[in-house]
């Protein structure tokens, strides 16, 4: 998948759904009113859902949120002294959250009942202090930092330059490292942000519920493409190739297709290099013509399935393949080379593209079947693989069926 499409996937389109989600709270709000003593309890349950369901699935980050924001709703509902103190110090608290939900863009997710989880405590507590300590710095050295300042600064712009380091911070990551809990935290940040400025134009029991339906979605996707997609290649797994069986009709043809000497071509550049190479090799293939389902089966194998198609219709298409992937010169990243190039080794180096670097480039070869009547996908499957071998034997670089 290209950065561009990885970046609507998880960027955009998320934030783009969350916008136009609010906008119909907002317009539906007559419809909803009615229900709001029911509204006013959903943040403590969703949220404490999400914060279950983020521990199971190894998403702490997003548990750590959920469990903050139902502290955060409880003190805005309660009238308890403890919170009165909190709600005494609102200033402090916003600042403090956005330092606290910042930080959680650019940690990692881990266990929590660990060293990790007493660190996240910590971090918390420092995050929440720099607010009360930015704004008593701010307090004390007010005039003295806008008479010294060589740009024009009011004490509101200095008040607030933590939030708009914050909100630069995140957005940049979240669309650099574009993934869904990303994504999720800068929505959080965006929503704390609004939340302090316009507290008025949503009930926080709106705002805090879509939060933590959108960590939800979050952690089913996510898990979604652990247990279907393949991590190194981004192309879907084994198991979802077993899944998209269940759906085929009965007619269709599969392809094996499998990299040369790809075990000479790692002995030679190392493994490092063979993974980026398998990347770009994958993304090749992704971009197959006749409808064809990439999937990758297992170490250097991949499956095409065609459905609906016969052998002989999906030949021109899987040769675009073949052609495109043995003409492709990659670049290789010198670091990560290990040994000098291999006369053995398949693998071709040249220099005339990409002048001063070195490139690369791999063949493959391709099995091809038909599904025939009374056959299983397996039996299908098996057949493919035997063209496969016969493509090996016959010299590699080619088509069978
Ligand atoms: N870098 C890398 N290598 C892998 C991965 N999965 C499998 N391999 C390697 O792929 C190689 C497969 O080697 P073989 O099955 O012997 O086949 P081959 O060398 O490709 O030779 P032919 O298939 O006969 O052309 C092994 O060295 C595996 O270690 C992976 O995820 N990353």
């Amino acid at each position: 998948m290209s950065s561009f499409l990885h970046g609507c996937r998880y960027f955009i389109l998320p934030l783009l759904i969350t916008f136009i989600a609010l906008i119909l709270i907002q317009v539906t709000e007559a419809s909803w009113q009615i229900w709001y003593a029911i509204i006013a309890q959903l943040p403590y349950w969703l949220l404490s859902i999400a914060a279950a369901m983020a521990l199971q699935f190894n998403r702490s980050r997003l548990a750590c949120l959920a469990l903050l924001l139902v502290a955060f709703y409880m003190s805005k509902q309660s009238s308890a002294q403890v919170f009165t103190m909190v709600n005494n110090h609102t200033d402090e608290l916003f600042i403090g959250g956005a330092i606290v939900i910042s930080w959680f863009a650019f940690i990692k997710d881990r266990g929590l009942v660990s060293s990790h989880g007493i660190l996240r405590a910590l971090g918390i507590m420092i995050g929440l202090g720099l607010g009360f300590i930015w704004l008593e710095v701010i307090e004390r050295f007010q005039a003295e930092i806008i008479e010294k300042s060589p740009v024009n600064v009011t004490s509101q712009t200095l008040t607030l330059a933590p939030i708009i380091c914050c909100l630069i911070l995140v957005f940049f990551r979240a669309m650099w490292r574009a993934n869904l809990v990303n994504t999720a935290i800068l929505t959080t940040l965006g929503i704390w942000v609004f939340y302090y400025f316009q507290p008025d134009a949503f009930p926080l029991a709106v705002l805090l519920s879509s939060l933590a339906v959108i960590y939800l979605f979050t952690i089913l996707i996510d898990s979604y493409f652990l247990a279907y997609r393949d991590e190194l290649t981004g192309l879907a797994s084994r198991r979802a190739l077993y899944n998209l069986v269940l759906s085929l009709g009965r007619k269709y043809s599969v392809a094996m297709l499998d990299i040369d000497h790809f075990k000479k071509f790692n002995d030679t550049y190392g493994h490092d290099v063979g993974d980026q190479v398998l990347k770009l090799v994958a993304a090749k293939m992704a971009q197959v013509s006749g409808g064809g389902k990439v999937f990758r089966y297992g170490g250097e194998e991949f499956t095409i399935v065609f459905p609906r198609k016969n052998a002989q219709t999906i030949l021109d298409d899987l040769e675009d393949v073949r052609e495109s992937i043995e003409d492709y010169s990659i670049v290789l990243r010198e670091d990560k080379r290990t040994k000098k190039s291999n006369s053995q080794a398949k693998a071709r180096r040249s220099k005339s593209k990409n002048a001063g670097k070195k490139t690369v480039s791999v063949t493959i070869s391709i099995g091809v079947a038909e599904r025939h009547s009374g056959e299983s996908f397996d039996q299908a499957l098996k057949r493919a693989d035997q063209a496969l071998y016969r493509a090996k034997k016959r010299g590699r670089n080619q088509i069978c069926i």
